[in-house]
């Protein structure tokens, strides 16, 4: 659909409207006296919020990130689907799936009793998906603006042959200074070390909170639902209330790492750290023919 069809269909007056965005991607823009934020049809990606009465934006998006319709945006709420990571099959593929790399449609838009928007999006298999993945589905993002961004990921097997995923809302916060964020609820947790550094397969178990002092790449297990980000230079908590996931990736690439990525200021990695709502490693979903699995989160900033 182009712009004046969407706005058309889903448009709410002096609430939502769908614009053109860089490269040409389709932005949708809400401003509902909740909270504002911005989404993308391009991997159903939520790129920004800002609740009323915050003073900083929730979401991180790089100054270099890619906007272009085949390449992944870095920052706000990429989608990773069907695999997490490298894909276990073949590690060419791209990381993290070819679900951010996908435009979706958008299926409604629509403003909850609360005054909360809801906006819901889709995408369904077809011959290039197959290709890459030879499986049936039904995928819907659900985001909801509110006075919390939450961010449900449904999938449903559509054929006859159970599947196995991955998947993950692969979170870009924004920070005031990485030597003032300490990451809380994970004490305790066993985590997969994947830093540049560390010996393959390396394992750690979590005491006290997380800081962030050089590169950060770990895969908690048996995470609880609820996780903290306290940021003192920002002032605020974030906190992350995750459901139908245990598994959670913490990630900040440090100096080097940013210095290697090509859609990175070196500087980003003082500006971000990602906590990824996933399920990986060993937290594999197997979806039987029909049936369906979720994946959610729920994002509150709070002043400190
Ligand atoms: O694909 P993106 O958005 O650049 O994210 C890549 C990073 O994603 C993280 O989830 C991984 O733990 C990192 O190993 C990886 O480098």
């Amino acid at each position: 659909m182009d712009l004046d069809a969407l706005n058309a269909a889903f448009a709410l007056p002096d609430v939502l409207h769908f614009v053109e965005g860089p490269g040409g991607l389709t932005l949708i823009e809400i401003d509902n006296g909740l909270a504002r934020a911005t989404l993308t049809t391009h991997g159903a990606q939520v790129l920004s919020y800002r609740p009323a009465g915050a003073r900083d934006e929730l979401l991180f998006v790089g100054e270099r990130a890619y906007f272009a319709p085949d390449q992944e945006i870095k920052g706000g709420v990429p989608i990773c689907w069907p695999w997490f990571g490298r894909d276990p099959d073949d590690p060419a593929r791209v990381i993290h799936g070819f679900a951010r790399l996908r435009t979706w449609s958008v299926l409604a838009c629509e403003t909850r009793p609360d005054g909360a928007i809801w906006v819901r999006f889709g995408l369904a298999d077809d011959e290039t998906t197959r290709a890459l993945w030879p499986h049936y589905f039904n995928l819907w993002v659900e985001v909801t603006v509110g006075a919390t961004l939450s961010v449900v990921l449904t999938t449903r097997n559509a054929g006859d042959e159970p599947f196995a995923i991955t998947q993950g809302l692969h979170a870009y916060f924004q920070i005031g200074d990485p030597a003032q964020v300490s990451i809380l609820g994970l004490n305790g947790c066993r985590y997969l070390d994947k830093a540049a550094d560390a010996p393959p397969d390396a394992v750690g178990v979590q005491s006290g909170a997380l800081g962030l002092d050089a590169e950060v790449n770990r895969i908690y297990e048996s995470v609880p639902p609820q996780l903290v980000i306290e940021d003192t230079a920002l002032e605020r908590r974030i906190r992350i209330d995750s459901t139908h996931s245990r598994t959670c990736v913490v990630w900040n690439p440090w100096i080097a790492g940013a210095q290697a990525l090509p859609d990175l200021d070196d500087a980003d990695y003082q500006r971000f750290v990602c906590v990824e709502t996933v399920n990986a490693a060993s937290e594999i979903i197997t979806i039987q023919p029909q049936g369906e699995a979720r994946i959610g989160a729920d994002y509150r900033i709070e002043p400190l």
